[in-house]
């Protein structure tokens, strides 16, 4: 099955999408293991979708747990050429309140350990990073976000979006040390999948939406899990319309990504002397390259 071009990984408080049509689970087995989740491929409004809850329909995954690996495997599988994250945030700046919506341009690693590429084991890449979203994937959330009358919510274009190792809050002086580097918002997820999805030459963007003020802002109580859920909860609706209004936009107008070559300049081994096993291991995501 290779006909959907569309992903979106749903985050804390997203575990599905209720306008999905024509649902079916897909079971997917992947070199790298098994997904958070089976994919719940549908349609929305006729155009194809898989949808994947990152930390397993219960919440039952760790961000320090997830098969990211797999995640993005199993996406490219399907045939996503589009994903999009939609995420639970901290804000770590004054201006992007509780409930706002944030669509970050950049990242910061603070996750320890994580295994954040498809290589190794004989063939080595090295992809361009420094721009780790699609700006036009990016561009399509926020035309889609635009368009739709959302009362209360903001929209912040751009940002920085710290990823931290969880799964404890940061500390005070953490996040303060985080709000001196600039840095717009906070979570534990989206940058390992960030760099996989550009591995798999799939254009990836962030939805991320604020819940909390994490625990710097004076006039705020400390984030809690009870914090961001609840304000997940009301949140979801609208998520679920801005991913809805994106998928039309894209399905009607599919935007050109430099994710979708990114391989092309990044492999150093020759693939004709690299491992056998290796190169069946990822045959998915080099096939057009092994000539
Ligand atoms: C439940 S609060 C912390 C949790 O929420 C965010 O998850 P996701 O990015 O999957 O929406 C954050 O990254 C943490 O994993
Ligand atoms: N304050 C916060 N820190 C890290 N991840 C989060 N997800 C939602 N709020 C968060």
């Amino acid at each position: 099955m290779t006909d959907v071009r569309i992903g979106i990984i749903g985050g804390s408080g997203l575990y599905k999408m209720d306008a999905l049509k024509d649902v079916r689970e897909v079971e997917v087995d992947t070199p790298f293991g098994k997904p958070s989740d089976a994919l719940i491929v549908g349609t929305l409004e006729g155009t194809p979708v898989a949808f994947l809850a990152r930390h397993g329909r219960n919440h039952t995954l760790l961000p320090s747990e997830l098969p990211f690996r797999a995640n993005i495997y199993a996406m490219k599988s399907l045939g996503v050429e589009y994903l999009v994250s939609a995420s639970a945030v901290g804000s770590l700046q004054a201006e992007a309140k509780p409930l706002d919506m944030v669509l970050p341009d950049q990242f910061i690693d603070r996750t320890r350990g994580r295994v954040s590429t498809f290589f190794g084991e004989g063939i080595v890449a090295h992809i361009a990073f420094g721009d780790p979203v699609c700006k036009n994937l990016a561009a399509v959330l926020g035309e889609a976000i635009a368009s739709l009358d959302l009362p209360d919510v903001a929209l912040h274009r751009g940002g920085t979006y710290v990823c931290m190792e969880g799964p404890a809050f940061s500390t005070r002086a953490e996040s303060n040390l985080y709000r001196s580097w600039g840095a717009t918002v906070i979570g534990m997820t989206n940058l390992p999948e960030a760099k996989l999805a550009r591995e798999a030459e799939i254009a990836y963007a962030t939805l991320a939406l604020v819940t909390d003020y994490d625990c710097w802002h004076p006039d705020h109580d400390s984030v809690t899990v009870d914090m961001v859920i609840s304000n997940l909860t009301k949140n979801a609706v609208n998520a679920q319309r801005v991913i809805q209004e994106t998928v039309r936009r894209l399905a009607q107008n599919p935007p050109p990504s430099e994710a979708h070559h990114a391989l092309k300049y990044a492999i150093l081994t020759p693939l004709d002397k690299a491992p056998a096993e290796t190169k069946a291991k990822l045959e998915l995501l080099l096939k057009k390259y092994l000539g």
